[in-house]
């Protein structure tokens, strides 16, 4: 049996420690994700260690630089399951250089505020993380 496919998702945050805002990022394809919010990132690609993965795919899709804070630890094997037999690790990150954009994968980013964080329509497997986020502080 294959390994399921690993995803990697940064959860953008104004303070790695006391988090007040969250990105969202409204996701232009396949057509049946469109217009769903997520946390950014990507599939890891064989070989690349998940960290990398995750600076790479941010870089690439809202043109910033991360650093990484703590793990947001997922209930299966340490991961949150997804569909297609995804499994995605999730982070705490913080902008360290430039202002995020939707350049690749994404129309639009929000940043949402305190009480806004599940205002948007989130894929239905990040409204887990989403709650696990809310409820770590
Ligand atoms: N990046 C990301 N993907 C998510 C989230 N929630 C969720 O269900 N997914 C799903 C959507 C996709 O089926 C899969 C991740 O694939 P992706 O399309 O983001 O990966 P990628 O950027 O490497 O894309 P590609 O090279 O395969 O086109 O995980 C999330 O919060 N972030």
């Amino acid at each position: 049996m294959t390994e399921p496919q690993l995803v990697v998702g940064a959860a953008i945050v104004d303070d790695l420690t006391s988090p007040n805002t969250l990105l969202a990022a409204r996701r232009t394809e396949p057509p049946r994700l469109a217009g769903g919010w997520e946390l950014p990132g990507g599939k890891v690609e064989p070989g690349e260690a998940p960290v990398d993965a995750l600076h790479r795919e941010i870089a690439e899709e809202l043109g910033v630089k991360i650093e990484l804070g703590e793990e947001l630890v997922g209930p299966v094997d340490a991961m949150w399951p997804m569909a297609s037999g995804y499994r995605m690790r999730v982070w705490l990150a913080r902008v360290t250089d430039g202002v995020p954009a939707p350049i690749e994968d994404h129309d639009d980013v929000r940043v949402l505020g305190p009480g806004e964080w599940l205002d948007v329509s989130w894929l239905p497997a990040d409204i887990p993380i989403v709650r696990a986020l809310l409820n770590r502080h």
